[in-house]
This record gives structure tokens, sequence and C-alpha cells, in this order.
């Protein structure tokens, strides 16, 4: 469904983001995406929908290239690629109703969203979509009265209006306490389980990566340096991605395996098997 060739980013100031990444990501696979800071993670989501743009290579979806679209074409492009922010990109000031229908955004056109015409079909799935994360009852809040999982859950209501094929997540939890974390990313990979969408989250938890995810992608100084299971996350590979550190204490642990709230690396997405590859060496 996304498959990545060779891609290059390398900004203005010289620095060399991404180093020829190539990545295949199949339909309703969900992976996370780990690595230091400055390992190019944010880089990479945001040359997927060229939020930044790519230096060289292919970011295909689908079988076509983005990289060479005009902006009607990217327009058309994005709206298959929903995403959600650390900071969550709220405005705050609108209601949470008002927030998840600008998803609707590429779709509606402009006039139609500044004047807040949204057709009802689309008002309807934001009612479904706050009602499944559990916000229906402050459809009319303002956004700045949420707390930050409840923004999180404003945000993916939004991404997932937008009938998106892809997530593209940037630290999702960056901003929010352990146990909302968790919440949190248990959601996005619930929702996406559910609709059969894939989706790439970056995340620096790596532990949380773990226990929800059935692929990670490693990323080092613009370099895939690990792809593959969770468990195949040893000290040495997390040494390899990350540098020297205490690992045992970071890594998921066996009594996390066991906790019966992480259920959702054990059901994959559709084609989710057909498209992991086996860790790398
Ligand atoms: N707008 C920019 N202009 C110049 N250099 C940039 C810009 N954004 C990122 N970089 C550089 O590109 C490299 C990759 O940065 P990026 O933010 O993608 O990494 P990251 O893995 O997402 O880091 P973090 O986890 O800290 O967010 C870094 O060396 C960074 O300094």
């Amino acid at each position: 469904m996304l498959r990545l060739e060779k891609l290059t980013k390398t900004y203005k100031t010289g620095d060399m983001a991404l180093k020829g990444i190539d990545l295949d990501v199949p339909s309703g696979q969900v992976l996370a995406l780990i690595g230091p800071s400055g390992a190019g993670k944010s880089t990479m989501i945001r040359c997927i929908n060229r939020l930044v743009e790519p230096t060289s290579g292919a970011v295909m979806l689908d079988g076509t290239d983005l990289t060479g679209f005009g902006s009607g074409a990217l327009r058309r492009a994005r709206r298959e690629m929903g995403m959600i922010f650390q900071e969550y990109a709220l405005v705050e000031r609108l209601t949470v109703m008002e927030n998840v229908l600008s998803g609707r955004l590429g779709y509606v056109g402009f006039w139609r969203s500044f004047l807040r015409r949204y057709p009802q079909k689309d008002v309807d799935e934001a009612f479904r979509l706050l009602d499944r994360v559990g916000l229906l009852h402050m459809a009319d809040k303002r956004a700045d009265e949420l707390s930050g999982g409840q923004r999180q859950r404003v945000g993916i209501c939004r991404a997932l209006i937008q009938q998106p094929k892809l997530l593209l997540v940037d630290e999702p939890t960056a901003s929010l306490d352990p146990k909302t974390s968790r919440q949190i990313m248990r959601l996005i990979c619930e929702l996406c389980a559910e609709r059969g969408l894939a989706a790439i989250i970056n995340i620096h938890d790596v532990a949380l990566a773990q226990m929800f995810v059935p692929r990670v992608v490693g990323l080092r100084f613009g370099e895939i340096v690990y792809d593959g299971g969770p468990t195949g996350l040893t000290p040495d590979k997390l040494t390899e991605i990350y540098g020297k550190e205490d690992w045992e204490a970071t890594i998921q642990k066996d009594d996390a395996e066991s906790d019966p709230e992480v259920t959702i690396k054990s059901a994959p997405a559709p084609d989710a098997e057909a498209g992991k590859p086996e860790a790398a060496e």
C-alpha cells in the first residue's frame, strides 16, 4: 500500500535527515517507528505526506509516486493519509465537534468548512466517532476545556473522519501520563484493526511500542537499522539503535505481555503477517 524507495531528505542547513529509506507497509499493518532524538523519525513521517519535501526518492501510495504531484493531486492524496500530532493541533476556540469535522476539509472545500456547513452524513459520522472514543458527551465543549488524553481522542477522530487508508502518527503519547499513553496507543491500534487501517507511529516509548504493535522499525542517523517484531528488540539491538544504556530496565517485561489490556499485537490487522519481515541482522 505504501512503499518508500530510496527516500532522502537533506535540509537547507546540510542536515541529512534521511539517507535512502526503503520501506514497504502493507495495507492494514501498524508499525512503530523508534530511534533516538534526531534519527529522522518526524522527517520520515512528514516526507510521506509532503509536509516536508523529500530531496530524492519516491513515496508510492497504491503504486503512484506522490513526490511529483502538483497541489490538486497532493490534496487528494493527503485525504488518504490521516495525521495525528503530539500536541494535538486542535483549534482551541472551536468545539470538539467542529474540530472533528475540520478533518473533512480536504473534501468539502474552504468556504463550506469556513461557514461550518458540513453535510449531515459528516456530522453523523463525527457523532459516531466521538461515541467510539468515549467523548460523545463532550461534542459541544471547547477544545481548550479538555484534558490531554481527551484532546488526543479528538485528534484521532479528526484523522479518522477523513476516511484515510493510512495513519501517520507523530509521538501521540509524548505529552501524556503513562496510563493515558497506554490508553491512547491501545485506542489507535484497536481503531486501525477495526478499520483495516495501516499506521506508522513515531514513538519514543519502546516498551509501549512493544506492547501494541506487530512490527517495529528502528532508525538511527537517517537509516533503518532494525525492522522486525517487538520481541527481536534485544538489549544488543537497542544498543545498536540508541547507543549504550541499561536496557533490561526499559524493554517490555513478561508481566506486560500477560496484561489483559494488551491484546492488540496478537490480533494483527489484515495482511499484516504477509508484509511483516523477519528481524534485520
Ligand atoms: N526544519 C529543519 N531544518 C533543518 N534541520 C532539521 C529540520 N528538522 C529536522 N532537522 C534535522 O534533521 C535531523 C532529523 O530530525 P527529526 O526531527 O526528523 O528527528 P526525530 O528522530 O524525529 O527526532 P525527535 O525524536 O527528537 O523528534 C536532525 O539532525 C534535525 O536537527
